[in-house]
């Protein structure tokens, strides 16, 4: 089973990337340029159901990490059972740093894996980046994981195992947070989308006026 990666939505692929000496030659030169827009928070925050009708109503592209690695490396599930959390975190890891170094995603919508920050060498890339933590609390993601087998880290007990994995990464997540959407109790997406959108507005309108 897989993680809810709502697939139909997510209208780039590993397909996409480029060839990775055009990425180098171009690096510089797109550096300057707008950056993806990073979702990050715990598991089942709605990272991906955000990123994707965020992305849909406000004209942007949409990538979610885990469904690139699913793409190249088949479920996550999987990856867990037959290849172990250190092989999954290590393409976790590439793709990430992929999509960030390519000029075809600069001004994407990237939702990752609630345990991807945690890895230093990505917390190093999201440093310096525009990046949204979704924050919720367990009450709001109870409904969404309590019968949901598909997060191999959540079993036996999903709840519990959410509480115990929040606690070790909540401060990772404030830290790298440029902005803080409050998504408990599981508002209505047009509402947590504006917000986002006035958020990004604001940033880039700033970023025009020091460019
Ligand atoms: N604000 C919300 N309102 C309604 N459903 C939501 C909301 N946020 C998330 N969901 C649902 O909760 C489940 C988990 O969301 P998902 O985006 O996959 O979380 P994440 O990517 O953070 O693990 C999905 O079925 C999604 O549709
Ligand atoms: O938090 C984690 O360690 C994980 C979160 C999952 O993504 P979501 O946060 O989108 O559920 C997925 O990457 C994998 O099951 C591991
Ligand atoms: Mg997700």
């Amino acid at each position: 089973m897989e993680p809810e990666i709502p697939r139909g939505q997510a209208n780039l692929s590993s397909r996409d990337l480029p060839d990775p000496q055009k990425v180098r030659e171009v690096q510089e030169d797109y550096l300057e340029k707008k950056r993806p827009l990073i979702i990050i928070g715990p598991m089942a925050a709605g990272k991906s159901y955000i990123g994707t009708h965020f992305a849909r109503f406000y004209g942007f592209s949409f990538v979610d990490a885990d469904h690139l690695i699913v793409e190249k490396y088949g479920p996550i599930s999987e990856i867990f059972e037959e290849r172990g959390e250190e092989f999954f975190r290590k393409v976790e890891a590439e793709v990430i740093s992929e999509v960030l170094t390519s000029p075809h995603f600069r001004n994407c919508v990237f939702s990752l894996g609630g345990g991807a920050p945690m890895s230093d060498a990505v917390a190093r890339l999201l440093r310096g980046e525009q990046v949204v933590y979704i924050q919720v609390d367990a009450e709001t993601v109870r409904p969404r994981i309590e019968h949901n087998k598909n997060r191999p880290l959540l079993q036996p007990h999903p709840v519990q195992k959410w509480s115990e994995i929040f606690e070790q990464r909540a401060h990772r997540y404030e830290e790298l947070a440029s902005y803080i959407l409050d998504a408990r109790g599981g508002r209505p997406i047009t509402e947590m989308a504006a917000e986002l959108y006035e958020f990004l507005q604001k940033e880039r309108s700033e970023e025009d006026i020091n460019e």
